[in-house]
């Protein structure tokens, strides 16, 4: 399994990926793919790079299954990262430096999410080197734009012939660090909602008090929609709900004003006004209500205010219901992957709705189970946040969970998972 030395060379190899530039706008897939072909080769596993929108590759591992008509696992991690401030950061966010005394690696990307994507192929290079043979086909993806909205990467990936011949039964994708000793774990995420609410108003002097004004008309949303936002976030500040049950409300941007070479002119209120809004809704709230809300409340035509859906998802199944995976001995994948993290000493919290948005969306909505899981303990939660670290013993760590819960997703057992593939023998 592991050694200091073994240790030390995973160390270095997961520094090599988190120092490949994918940040958006503009990230290195070529760079990325080429990397981690070199991985796949040395770990043994067979590579098929696909592109589903001009360069925007996906990459496709296999570790072939002694039973390849088994539905297999999908491993799956995105190659690219949020950009960063490097000036903020007390190490540079593409150094991927070590700090000797806290063990910490600081990078963008450390916790979202190269680090799963290496552990993974760590994970199994020491199965394979231990002589371990899966009885289902393993496939591990390293997926482009999962950070824009993945709709050049995995939704695509989805609908194409490729993904449906690989008979995926289950999927693992990415969760969150926790500050506990607990994992956490997640079974289904909220609906994203970017949008923009544009008001329009009377323009006039600075120094006149006057209604209708595009400002007056903006701000009023704007206090309405925090006075909600005040209501939701204390519903978790009073731990009634967890952060996956309320709807979230953050302002993205703010743009009004009439501008000079060197600022605003300051005694002239514009005659238009705009903000960004950012709103995540869990699976229990209806989408139909709060988009009445918005057009009644938040931005209603009366008050000379219009909004548009930047990004407008709804995360539901064929049925039209919400898409979650369940995580109870109801699914029977939920207790092979719970034990497996048990088996490897770790705990595991209790489930919960992811905050933001991940691939697994894509594919819950067809119908595929996917847990989103990173093993991440005793870490505070740094994503897209200056100095994101991992520390190097937290991410050895993970290898073994991994390496555990590999073992035993691959593994054929009679506890239900497949009924249908042994009807056929
Ligand atoms: C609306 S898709 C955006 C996806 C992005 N994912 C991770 O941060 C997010 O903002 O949640
Ligand atoms: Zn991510
Ligand atoms: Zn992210």
């Amino acid at each position: 399994a592991s050694s200091p030395s073994s240790d030390a060379e995973a160390v270095s190899r997961f520094q090599e990926y988190l120092r490949i530039d994918t940040a958006q706008p503009t990230p290195d897939y070529a760079a990325a793919v080429a990397f981690l072909r070199d991985q796949a080769a040395a770990v043994g596993l067979e590579a098929r790079t696909l592109e589903f929108a001009a360069g925007k590759p996906l990459l496709l591992l296999r570790w072939p299954g002694r039973r390849p008509s088994l539905p297999s696992i999908l491993l799956n991690s995105h190659t690219d990262v949020v950009p960063s401030e490097p000036k903020k950061w007390e190490h540079a966010p593409l150094s991927a430096t070590l700090d000797e005394a806290s063990g910490r690696i600081y990078a963008r990307g450390s916790q979202d999410m190269k680090c799963v994507g290496m552990q993974y192929l760590e994970a199994i290079r020491r199965l394979r080197n231990a002589g371990f043979v899966p009885d289902r086909n393993i496939y591990v993806i390293f997926v482009p734009d999962e950070e824009i909205g993945g709709h050049e990467g995995v939704e695509l990936f989805v609908a194409s012939k490729e993904f449906k011949e690989l008979n995926v039964g289950l999927v693992l994708d990415e969760g969150l660090a926790s500050p506990r000793e607990e994992y956490r774990v997640f079974y289904a995420e909220r609906s994203p909602w970017w949008l923009t609410i544009k008001a329009k108003g009377a323009p006039g002097h600075g120094a006149k008090l006057y209604d209708g004004s595009a400002m007056e008309n903006l701000m009023k949303s704007v206090e309405a929609l925090r006075r909600f936002r005040t209501a939701q976030f204390d519903l978790v500040k009073s731990e009634e709900k967890a952060e996956g049950d309320v709807v979230s409300v953050n302002f993205a941007y703010l743009k009004a004003g009439t501008p000079t070479p060197t600022g605003f002119v300051m005694n002239l209120q514009p005659s238009e006004a705009e903000v960004g809004i950012d709103i995540r809704i869990p699976p229990s709230v209806h989408t139909e209500a709060l988009e009445k809300r918005l057009a009644e409340e938040w931005a209603p035509s009366s008050r000379n205010l219009t909004f548009e859906f930047k990004q407008k998802g709804s995360v539901l199944d064929k049925l039209g219901k919400p898409a979650m995976t369940i995580a109870n001995s109801s699914n029977p994948w939920w207790p092979v992957f719970e034990e497996s993290v048990k088996r490897a000493g770790g705990k595991l919290g209790k489930p919960e709705i992811f905050p933001a948005s991940t691939d697994a969306r894509y594919f819950r909505e067809v119908g595929i189970p996917a847990f989103g899981f990173s093993p991440m303990a005793n870490t505070p939660i740094l994503l897209h946040d200056h100095n994101e670290f991992l520390s190097k013993d937290e991410y050895l760590k993970g290898i073994g969970i991994y390496e555990s819960i590999i073992k035993a997703l691959a593994t054929h057992k009679d506890d239900g998972i497949d009924e249908e593939s042994r009807a056929e023998l």
